[in-house]
């Protein structure tokens, strides 16, 4: 049982494939079902466990996990919801010599584990079998999910029926989007991986530590990065903006346009807007979009951003004035949260994993798709999803804290996908330092303390 940091995400359809690829089913459920047991077993503490199994391969798992913990002495108990359906739940059936209760005469136990449905789950549960699942998790102690709760939706963390909430899914073999994407995501409680040994290959995966640039002996302002942050109608969000990518690690803050309020740091150089003030080739981010308004001098300064050739942060108020089909002569880093998002690209079909990708492929921009389950996307089809933020992100201002990280990042010379992974983890970092209830000038500081 390991972390699931680092390691890929997989659809249903990739998961099976893995598994085909594997060639050995009946193995690797027998790793699964090794996997649960142990897990159980240590976390339980000779607590009486009840397995539910369902139909499929999930249920198979229970039947494996159930035996072994039952082999090595551990009180355990099943109850399923019908017949196993396909031969390895059957042949894993066939092998656990106990009885087997039915899902709507199941008595409690303190350990609840749920084994009803994984990866294969197509449609609502069957309305007995949500309410008998409820019924017994309500009255556990502890509540275990195997692979997935019963009830998400595995490729798009959407919740097919009412999923009671648990205290730890144990995925098989891989993250699958559910385990990192809302509401699915949720209602998970711990999400710990069990390694079976296929060695995934996906083009998305879990964030894990992120490589910041440092600076060296030979550094100097420049070098660590120079970057200009465009203000507009709405002076203090590109002031926490340009704060935060000094505290962020910019070398160079040039704020341009916009008032100098009292008392904001001496650190930030200001100028007023031109567009001849992108000419400075030292200039290694522009970040435009917080406080930026939407009126005619917005548009005409993101005409004059877009023009200048410079890697550009895109966000707030500049996304609602953006063509993302333009093209553009500059690598650019789009961080819309999703009302953005879906004024930006529209609507759209699959999961955020799968809508933040296309939105990447379309703009050529890596795109940023903030949220508790920020999906970072690059055109060439690369996808991290970010953990381990804070609920308290939820305040006005965070965002822009963010693009001016972004911005930092991007000037000290990282690629896009790696600068907008750097300051997703720099910033999900410094909000849990923050702790609770702190504003978005708090968090701005703590990306300092944090780095
Ligand atoms: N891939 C791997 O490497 C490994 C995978 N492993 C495990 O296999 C799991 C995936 O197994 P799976 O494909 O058999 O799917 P699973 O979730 O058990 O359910 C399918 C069954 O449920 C049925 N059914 C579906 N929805 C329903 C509903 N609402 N209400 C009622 N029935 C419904 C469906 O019937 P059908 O839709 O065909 O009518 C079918 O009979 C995966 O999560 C992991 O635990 C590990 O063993 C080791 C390695
Ligand atoms: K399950």
């Amino acid at each position: 049982m390991s972390p699931i940091t680092g390691t890929p995400i997989l659809t249903a359809a990739e998961m099976r494939s893995a598994e085909a690829a594997h060639g050995d089913s009946a193995f690797l459920m027998e790793q699964a079902g090794q996997g649960i047991a142990g897990a159980i077993r240590r976390l339980v503490a000779g607590a009486e466990v009840l397995i539910l199994c369902g139909p499929g391969n999930n249920g198979g798992d229970g039947y494996v996990a159930a035996r072994l913990l039952r082999e090595q002495g551990h009180a355990v108990r099943i109850a399923a919801a019908g017949e196993p359906k396909s031969d390895l739940a059957r042949a894993a059936r066939t092998r656990w010599d106990g009885p087997v209760e039915p899902l709507a005469e199941a008595q409690p136990a303190p350990v609840l584990v749920d084994a009803l449905f994984g990866t294969g789950l197509s449609r609502p549960l069957p309305d007995g079998v949500a309410t008998d699942l409820h019924r017994l998790a309500e009255a556990a102690r502890f509540r275990v999910a195997i692979d997935l709760p019963s009830g998400v939706a595995s490729d798009d963390g959407c919740c097919l029926s009412m999923v009671p909430r648990f205290d730890l899914t144990l995925a098989l073999g891989s993250a699958k989007p559910a385990h990192l994407l809302y509401p699915a995501a949720g209602l998970m409680g711990e999400v710990r991986l069990i390694d079976l040994g296929l060695a995934p290959v996906s083009r998305a995966s879990v964030m894990r530590r992120a490589d910041l640039p440092e600076p060296g002996p030979a550094s100097h302002k420049y070098s660590r990065g120079m970057v200009a942050v465009v203000a507009g109608r709405m002076g203090g969000a590109a002031e926490l903006a340009a704060v935060s990518a000094l505290r962020a690690g910019a070398g160079y803050v040039l704020h341009l346009g916009g008032r100098d309020p009292k008392g904001a740091p001496h650190a930030v150089v200001r100028r007023r807007w031109s567009a001849e003030a992108l000419d400075d080739v030292r200039i290694g981010a522009v970040v435009i979009g917080p406080g930026l308004g939407r009126d005619d001098d917005a548009r005409a300064r993101l005409d004059a951003v877009l023009a200048s050739g410079r890697p550009l942060v895109i966000d707030g108020d500049a996304l609602h004035l953006l063509d993302p089909d333009a093209p553009r002569g500059a690598p650019a880093i789009l961080t819309p949260h999703q009302g953005e998002f879906d004024a930006l690209f529209g609507k759209g079909e699959g999961s955020r994993i799968d809508r933040a990708r296309a939105a990447a492929a379309r703009s050529g921009a890596t795109v940023v798709l903030k949220g508790p389950d920020t999906v970072i996307a690059d055109p060439d089809g690369r996808v991290i999803v970010a953990t381990g933020g804070s609920p308290w992100l939820s305040t006005a201002g965070t965002g822009d804290v963010l693009a001016g990280a972004t911005g930092a990042m991007l000037s000290a010379g990282l690629s896009p996908f790696d600068a907008a992974t750097a300051a997703v983890r720099l910033h999900g970092r410094a909000a849990v330092a923050c702790g609770r209830s702190f504003i978005a000038d708090d968090l701005a500081a703590a990306l300092s303390r944090v780095r």
